[in-house]
């Protein structure tokens, strides 16, 4: 083993050396050394020789090896570095996130600045530290991830600031403004997203775990990021669209207002995610990858600068909204960079093209390293020689970082193995060098503008409580808040170690801010005592209006037991009603039923019925057609009856003309006396007379023993007069009901003869006598007898019947008596001609 012959002086970090003004000359401005890490990673073969060894975390040995070019020249057999810290080849990418960037990122959020560049040569690993890969998340998605869970609750909800285009930053008041600038970024995105988002990437799961201190509550905050790559001396916007469209524009370094330095012009994406940052920067890579193919260049041998913008403002009194104040907006920013490759222009195999690029490329590391001699050299000598920072666009980038106010940060990446002995030992060189250089301590930035820290807390307890409020009460009317309850002290404690030499200056920090507070605390017990008078009165009136409302409670209470007696009985009467309706319900149903059956029973009848009636028509179709056959048939017996009476008759007048004969000359005497009997009907009547004289024969009227009236022979029938009836009969005859009734013009009615007055008196010619009695069958049979009233010799009268009328009726459904089953016509009326009677009657005078 190798002795140490020389050994690099252990370096007494400086104390807060006062700066010249901002870096350079004069003011006594505390400030840091810029704290220098240095990560060696593992050898890329188990086979390589080693020339770098770490001896303690924060110290590293180098050791030429033979085949280095100052082996032979220079005796110096191995060179210590000391660092802030040493990460072995063992140390995992979370320990160099947590001792290295975690600072930056609470930094950040605190409102100050930060820069953390990797420098090395190339393939020491400076891309694997700052980006990683996707199984070892690298320094830049680790500060993502921790920003955004930090600030996830204290985010804006909208795009309320807009970048001004002169690196600040505008508050949108309005909501329409803030929601067309949201569509603006969203459809930004959506486009890059669909063209070059890597899903893996996209996909990407948290790293970081842990939050970060220093969040304000009171204040909004949004990530703004923006992605340059410096190569060739001209900056590149790599979230650009042009630079898909193969045409790389370089851009402008500018300074603003605060003497910031900028890209002018530059895409600065609003992100909400670590996913959404992770899209943009994966955009970014491959437009890098694509910038390269354009300019022929490799990824070695130009800058990527990642800067992650972060912007706040407070709340305002209510803790609802942002502070419509420009001034009150607070922008800080941390950049991180991968630098470019070290390595020397006469390196082997660069030649012709490839030496001058990397003679660019180094000419900006080198730059870089003068402006950082520079300043070194005017910090310990008060020197004002000029940083030549504008003479390299990276270092004119990180000019307001080493000349303003900021955290810088440097990870030396070194690569152990024995052939980048020589690169490596510049860049110690250089590394330690930059540990000498002091950045100004920053200084509160944030503005203060005077409220109430808290009140965001203070607003969402108020929400909680006034939601929990309405839920049991209803709306609350007057929702006005007083967020001067929420008592603070001021803000929180600026963070105080008192392990350095500049203990004495914070010491009386502490002082004064502690009196602040003590101020502070005087007042708010004031305010405090102040309110709680109030607060007392109020209680009192609130108690006697509680003791009114209880006893309004109380009688009110009376009021509601009655009113629910009324109802508990209002109710059972409803059940009752209820009930009875449902009987009645029940009922109807049943009615209804019944209806139904019935309706049903008298359809069927009707049917009957119509049937019936239809037979019934049928039927006396057929009986009218058989009625008229019969008249027609009766009507020709008539016919021949008649004429059978006719002759009849002829005959009994041809005989009794004879018999005339025969008395008119017995009268005459010339024949004997023979009895003229008046009608064959009273021929049995009639006793034959013997003449008076012998031999001849005579008829007289028989003398009954009653004593029969002997007819006056000259009375004649006065034929110039109409007849007239004497009808004989029932004082109230039954309607004989029919259609063709007797026909008696001229009449006499009586329904007695008492005396011969009675048929003499009446100077009546002809006597109808009427009877009427049922039948065997049981119909009514009404008899006219009809004869000639015959004025007798002795004053009185006899009636002599000649003709039987005969009256019947029938109903045409019965078979006509002794019919054998014949029924009569429609006409109901019989008539009958019976044989002439002879009767007479004696004088009854
Ligand atoms: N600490 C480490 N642990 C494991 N592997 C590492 C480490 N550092 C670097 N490597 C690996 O070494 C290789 C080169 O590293 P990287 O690309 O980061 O180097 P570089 O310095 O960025 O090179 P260049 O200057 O060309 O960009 C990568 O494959 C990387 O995975």
């Amino acid at each position: 083993m190798k002795t140490m012959r020389q050994k690099t002086p252990i370096k007494v970090f400086p104390r807060a050396t006062p700066l010249s003004s901002r870096g350079n000359s004069g003011s006594s401005l505390p400030s840091d050394p810029v704290q220098v890490y240095c990560r060696v990673r593992p050898l890329p073969c188990e086979s390589d020789l080693s020339c770098l060894r770490v001896t303690a975390p924060n110290t590293v040995v180098l050791t030429p090896p033979e085949i280095a070019i100052n082996y032979k020249i220079s005796n110096l057999k191995e060179t210590q570095y000391i660092f802030k810290h040493v990460f072995e080849p063992s140390a995992g990418q979370h320990e160099c996130y947590s001792t290295v960037a975690q600072p930056l990122v609470e930094a950040l959020v605190r409102g100050k600045n930060g820069l953390l560049f990797t420098y090395g040569v190339t393939g020491s690993g400076k891309t694997y530290t700052m980006t990683g890969d996707m199984q070892h998340r690298g320094i830049m998605p680790r500060c993502l991830d921790a920003l955004f869970r930090t600030i996830a609750d204290f985010q804006a909800k909208k795009f309320i600031f807009k970048p001004d285009r002169l690196n600040g930053f505008d508050i949108l008041s309005d909501a329409d403004a803030a929601l067309e600038r949201q569509a603006e970024l969203h459809s930004k995105l959506h486009r890059v997203r669909r063209k070059d988002t890597d899903p893996e990437i996209a996909s990407k799961a948290s790293v970081e775990p842990s939050e970060l201190s220093g969040i304000d509550e009171d204040n909004i905050y949004s990530v703004f990021i923006t992605y340059v790559e410096v190569y060739n001396n001209s900056v590149y916007d790599l979230l650009e669209e042009s630079t898909i469209q193969k045409t790389l524009q370089s851009k402008m370094v500018r300074e603003d207002a605060n003497r910031n330095m900028f890209v002018h012009g530059v895409t600065e994406v609003e992100v909400k995610t670590m996913e959404e940052a992770l899209e943009v920067f994966q955009i970014g890579q491959k437009r890098k990858r694509v910038g390269h193919t354009i300019l022929n260049a490799e990824s070695s041998r130009s800058h990527s600068v990642f800067t992650i913008r972060l912007v706040q403002a407070p709340v305002d009194n209510n803790g609802e909204h942002v502070v419509q104040d420009r001034n009150a907006v607070t922008v800080s920013q941390l950049s991180l960079v991968d630098l470019a490759g070290s390595e020397r222009t006469n390196r082997t195999g660069n030649t012709g093209q490839r030496l001058r690029e990397a003679g660019n490329i180094n000419n900006s590391l080198m730059t870089l390293r003068t402006c950082l001699e520079i300043l070194r050299e005017n910090q310990m000598t008060g020197g004002n020689k000029k940083v030549p920072y504008r003479e390299s666009k990276v270092t004119h980038l990180f000019k307001n970082y080493f000349d303003g106010e900021g955290h810088v940060r440097m990870i030396v990446c070194v690569n152990p193995r024995a052939e980048d002995y020589d690169e490596t030992a510049q860049v110690m060189k250089f590394a330690e060098m930059t540990q000498d250089v002091q950045i100004a301590r920053p200084t509160p930035v944030k503005v203060d503008v005077g409220l109430t820290p808290g009140r965001r807390k203070a607003n969402q307890l108020y929400k909680v409580a006034l939601s929990d409020i309405e839920r049991r009460h209803g709306e609350v009317e007057n929702k006005e808040i007083d967020l001067g309850l929420v008592y603070s002290l001021g803000p929180k404690f600026p963070e105080f170690k008192l392990s350095g030499p500049e203990a004495e200056n914070l010491i009386q920090e502490l002082i004064k801010t502690l009196e602040n507070r003590i101020l502070k605390r005087k007042s708010l017990v004031d305010d405090f005592d102040a309110r709680q008078d109030t607060f007392r009165m109020n209680l009192h009136k609130i108690e006697k209006d509680n003791a009114a409302l209880k006893s309004e409670n109380v009688s009110i209470k009376g009021v509601l037991a009655q009113s629910r007696q009324k109802i508990k009985a209002m109710e059972n009467k409803i059940v009752i009603y209820e009930s009875s309706i449902d009987d009645l319900n029940r009922r109807n149903r049943t009615l209804e039923e019944r209806v139904r059956e019935l309706n049903a029973q008298l359809n069927t009848k009707t049917q009957q019925l119509n049937q019936k009636e239809i037979e019934k028509e049928r039927q006396r179709k057929k009986y009218n057609s058989k009625i008229a056959v019969e008249s027609e048939k009766m009507s020709r017996e008539l016919e021949l009856k008649l004429q059978e009476q006719k002759n009849k008759l002829k005959q009994e007048i041809d005989d009794k003309n004879e018999r005339l004969m025969l008395v008119s000359k017995i009268i005459s005497g010339q024949t004997p006396v023979k009895p003229v009997a008046r009608s064959n009907s009273v021929d049995e009547l009639a006793t034959p007379v013997t003449s008076r004289t012998a031999g001849s024969k005579a008829f007289y009227t028989p003398r009954a023993a009653r004593g029969v009236a002997v007819a006056n022979p000259r009375h004649r029938r006065s034929r110039s007069t109409g007849e007239r009836w004497l009808e004989h009969r029932a004082a109230n005859p039954v309607p004989l009901g029919t259609i063709m009734q007797p026909y008696i013009p001229d009449r006499k009615s009586v329904t007695a003869l008492n005396d011969a007055q009675d048929v003499t008196g009446a100077k009546a010619s002809k006597y109808c006598l009427i009877t009427q009695e049922a039948d065997t069958e049981g119909e009514l049979e009404t008899k006219l007898f009809k004869g000639d009233i015959i004025p007798t010799t002795g004053g009185g009268a006899q009636v002599i019947l000649n003709d039987v009328e005969l009256l019947k009726q029938y109903s045409p459904t019965r078979s006509p008596p002794g019919g054998g089953g014949r029924k009569r016509t429609s006409s109901n009326q019989h008539w009958q001609n019976g044989a002439s009677v002879v009767a007479s009657a004696p004088p009854m005078s």
